[in-house]
């Protein structure tokens, strides 16, 4: 079991759940009620800042319901949150755009995070030639 500190923004939102057995991924929810006209943009407050457990980033992306419920797609497709923002004004965001008029409500759930943990330090080694086979283009292997 790991556990994370967490600072609510807001106290018109829940608390946080994990469910153990269920999913991996903990919903998230609106802080504030959105009202968005199609082709409008919102960064939308999701009332929490965290101090992610030492070695994790977050990754936040939609629920799957999020457009059949609200209309709206997260324009970065996948957010990153760095074990740096972590600040108790670092309150977690959810950048979203209406595809069509939309009001989201406070404590609606719109997005799901989970933590991974980071990547090993990396360095580029510039070479001439990788003297691996090309795999072909994409696509290359065909659609069935
Ligand atoms: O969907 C997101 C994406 C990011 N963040 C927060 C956490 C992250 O650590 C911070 C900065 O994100 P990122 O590094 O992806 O943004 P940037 O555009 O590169 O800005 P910066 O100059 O602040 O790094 O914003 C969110 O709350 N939600």
């Amino acid at each position: 079991m790991v556990s994370i500190r967490i600072k609510y923004l807001s106290d018109k939102i829940e608390k946080l759940r994990y469910i153990d057995g269920k999913s991996d991924w903990i919903d998230l929810r609106a802080a504030e009620r959105v009202k968005l006209k199609a082709g409008e943009f919102r960064l939308i407050p999701l009332g929490i800042a965290m101090e992610l457990p030492k070695g994790y980033e977050a990754h936040i992306v939609p629920r799957s319901s999020t457009f059949k419920n609200f209309g709206v797609i997260q324009t970065n497709h996948c957010g990153i949150v760095d074990e740096s923002y972590c600040g108790d004004n670092d309150q977690w965001f959810f950048p979203a755009l209406a595809m069509r008029d939309t009001v989201i409500d406070v404590n609606d759930r719109i997005c799901q995070f989970r933590i991974f943990e980071h990547q090993p330090a990396i360095s580029f080694d510039e070479a001439e030639t990788l003297g691996n086979d090309d795999r072909g283009g994409i696509g290359s292997t065909g659609k069935n």
